[in-house]
Formats: structure tokens, sequence, C-alpha cells
């Protein structure tokens, strides 16, 4: 049994250290601001592991095993998360004017990268023999936390704002969790999944406060410096929250660069609505900080962010910075995303899209340069937003009359072409 390769899980505030092997979550040492813990490694043990090939096959993000905080004897709790495509997304790149890819981490198995930390949590949480997960969310966690606790036959205990969308209440219920929808909002969820941890002991996935949930998260930077390597692109984009995923992104690439496994690092883009802004304002060093969250990208509307320090560092770090957009630029992001693409994402997950055009306006990122845009959720799960957006559906009568009053008589010989391909047919 062994976790010889995390060294420590060290105050982002104090520097404090504490035993990995250990529950726990936050610095005692701090009162009143959150001390984040973060995961440091021993990166000999963890180079002596890792011996899968950087091919830019990854099937699944388990080829990194060897850099995720899980006991090597742990079997993990999968259900193939991470290996998501990273897209050419060249007649929305045309539109935006930058040369363009979508790493489609909507297409992971609950519809979320949320799964790539889940897994690592229910990894731990079975491994340490924990029976109840739990967790606060605005609905994607909560449904990958379900799936994975189900995969695992653990109790998943989750608290939601009952405003959420209805699909993200829905999800979580199909894979047997107890989703209590709290009267409040995605803050008030969080704090009241806080004092059910300490009060019943229970284990806590929430990517803010749980140090081991941004290492799941970083094996999406591992996976673009695997899949842009000899390539790597000036910028890479993702929607703010919490601020764990970007942060988590760019500890993963900034690892594999510092390992030498890719010769440069990205610039990150962080992308949040004007109505729920906290990380970009303090980013931006504006100290009118409003704490509300006002927005369509429910997945989003975080007015107090757990991790505002480490996304500000992610940004800082990699020379990158952040732009808030508003509610308009997203939804519209959604319908071009999908028009363009192929690409279904929830608000959230085209709001980079949204923030790749505002770059270009105001000359953040410059004609042509290479930009990942990261989707980080499939639109399934909320339909409302999407539907304002593409207006309401044309209804017909079941006749062709009604499909030519919509689109007028075909042109004289449109069959021909089928009829010749029955003829062949006919020999
Ligand atoms: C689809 C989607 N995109 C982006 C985010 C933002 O991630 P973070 O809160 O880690 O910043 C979330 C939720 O957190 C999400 O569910
Ligand atoms: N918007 C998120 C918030 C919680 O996710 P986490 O991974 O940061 O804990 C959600 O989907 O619930």
């Amino acid at each position: 049994m062994s976790l010889d390769h995390v060294e420590t899980l060290e105050c982002t505030l104090c520097g404090a250290t504490y035993d990995p092997e250990r529950v726990i979550y936050t610095c005692p040492n701090h009162d009143g601001v959150t001390g984040i813990l973060d995961v440091t490694y021993d990166y000999d043990v963890i180079q002596d592991r890792f011996d899968a090939p950087l091919d830019g096959h990854v099937d699944s993000q388990w080829k990194y095993d060897a850099f995720l905080p899980v006991d090597t004897d742990a079997t993990p709790v999968t259900l193939d998360e991470g290996g998501t495509d990273l897209l050419d997304a060249p007649r929305l790149g045309a539109e935006l004017g930058v040369d363009l890819a979508v790493k489609n981490d909507g297409a992971n198995p609950t519809g979320c990268f949320k799964d790539r930390a889940t897994s690592v949590a229910v990894t731990k949480a079975r491994f340490g023999g924990q029976d109840v997960v739990t967790c606060a969310s605005t609905g994607n966690a909560a449904a990958s936390l379900a799936g994975y606790a189900a995969r695992a036959g653990l109790d998943a205990r989750i608290f939601v704002p009952a405003a959420a969308p209805e699909g993200k209440l829905v999800q979580p219920r199909v894979y047997g969790a107890d989703v209590l929808a709290v009267d409040g909002s995605y803050d008030e969820a969080y704090d009241l999944s806080l004092e059910v941890t300490d009060t019943y002991g229970w284990y806590n996935r929430n990517a803010a406060i749980n140090p081991f949930q941004i290492e799941g998260k970083r094996t999406v930077g591992h996976e673009l410096a695997e899949q842009t390597q000899g390539a790597v692109p000036d910028w890479i984009v993702f929607s703010m929250g919490d601020g764990c995923t970007i942060a988590g992104c760019w500890k993963g690439f900034r690892e594999f660069a510092e390992l030498g496994y890719v010769d440069d690092t990205p610039r990150m883009l962080g992308v949040q609505s004007a109505g729920a802004s906290a990380i970009h304002d303090a980013f931006h060093g504006h100290d009118d900080v409003d704490d509300v969250a006002d927005t369509l990208a429910d997945a989003i509307a975080v007015g107090r962010p757990r991790n505002t320090l480490k996304a500000c560092r992610a940004l800082e770090e990699s020379g990158g910075t952040a732009l808030a957009v508003p509610d308009e630029d997203i939804l519209s992001a959604v319908t071009t995303l999908g028009g363009t693409e192929g690409i279904y994402a929830e608000p959230a997950g085209a709001a980079p899209v949204a923030g790749i055009r505002r770059a270009r306006e105001e000359g953040i990122i410059e004609a042509g340069e290479s930009v990942v845009a990261v989707v980080t959720g499939m639109g399934l799960k909320d339909t409302a937003g999407a539907n304002e957006a593409v207006g309401d559906v044309t209804g017909i009568a079941p006749s062709l009359d009604a499909v030519e009053a919509t689109y007028g008589a075909p042109e004289p010989g449109a069959t021909d072409g089928a009829a010749a391909a029955y003829t062949d047919l006919d020999g």
C-alpha cells in the first residue's frame, strides 16, 4: 500500500503542511478566510512509475495514474472519464479569427468534465472505507458524484440550489442519490454542505475544499499537453465558477512542461459572466466585489468562489487574464458553437467562445493565434437557456403542402440525383 508519490497537503496561505493520508479539507490556522490546501508531489517517484507513451492517444485519464493522488493499491472507480477529443474547429475559428480547437469535455460519462475529479474522489472515499459521499452543486458535480457513487456502491447525499435546471435535478436521482434542493443559492448550499460534513463526517467532494479534486481536474492539462505536443497553443480558455478547473488545468500543463514532456506553456484565459464575476474582479484588483451571482449560466453562478487564489495564480503564472462577458454573449455562444461545429454545450461550457470573441475585440488574443476552448459541459442537461436562444420550434401540419409553405416548391430536377442512384442500383 503506497501513497509515497504524494508529499504533503500544503496551505496556500501560510505554508503549513498536513499528512496526505488524513481526511483534511482546509488549513485550520485561518479565521474568516479559507486556507485552501495544495497537493505537493515527489516527482522522482512519479517519473519512475510513469511509463505510458506520450503518443497523443489518451483513452482515459487513468493513463496518468502515476500523477493522481490515490494509493497505488486502490482500484479506480471509473466510467472511462477523460481522454476526450481535441477537435479542430475551422468554421468557428474563421469566424473568431483564430486557429481554434475545442476540447470536448462535455463528452465525459455524465456529460461534464467534473467526472475527472469525481473519479478520484470516489476512488479515495471507497478505498478509505467511507460509506457516504456528499457535495454542494449547481447540478453537474451532483450528477457526477451520484453516478460514480452508484458505480462504487456508496450513498450520495447532495445539496443543490432548488432553482437548478430540471435536467440537473433529475440526473443525480436517476443514479440513486438523495438530492436535497436547498431554498437558497449555490453559495448557501455550499455552506450547508460544509456544516453537514463537519457534523456527520460524510466524505465531501467539493473541489474548492477537497484538495484532491483539483488534482483530478488537472488531467485535462496533462491531456492537452499530450494532444498539442510540439504545437502548444497560445491560449487555453475556460469558464470560471469557483476557479478550480482552470487552476487544475494549469497545474497539469505546467508540471508536464517542468518535467520536459512539452517545451512551452499556454496562456490561460478565464471567462466569467458579468453577473457572477468575483474572480475576474479580484484578478483585476477591483475592490467593489459583488458576491451576488446572477447569470443564466447556472454552472458558474458563484457569488463567493472558494478558489479565487488558485485561479488567479494560474492566470498570473501563465501570463493570461480574466474577462467578464454579458449573458447575451454567452447565450449566443451556445448557438454559434452548435451551429458552426456541431457541439452542443451548456451556457457555462460555451462561455469560452464568448470570451474568445471578446478577447479578439479587445486585442488580447491576436488574429491567427492558436486557441483551445475547453467545453466543460454538454447542453442537454439545461435546455431552457438554449431554448431562449433558438426561439420557438416551427409547427407544421403533417403534409407536403405545409413543407412547401415553409420552403417553397422544389426546384425542377431536384430529385434527379436520387433517381439516377436508384437506376444504378437496379443495374
Ligand atoms: C459546465 C461547467 N463549466 C465550468 C464550471 C466552472 O468550474 P470551476 O467552478 O471549477 O471554476 C462548472 C462548475 O463548476 C461547470 O459545471
Ligand atoms: N458548478 C459546480 C460547482 C461545484 O463543482 P466543483 O467541482 O467545483 O466542486 C457544479 O457543477 O456543481
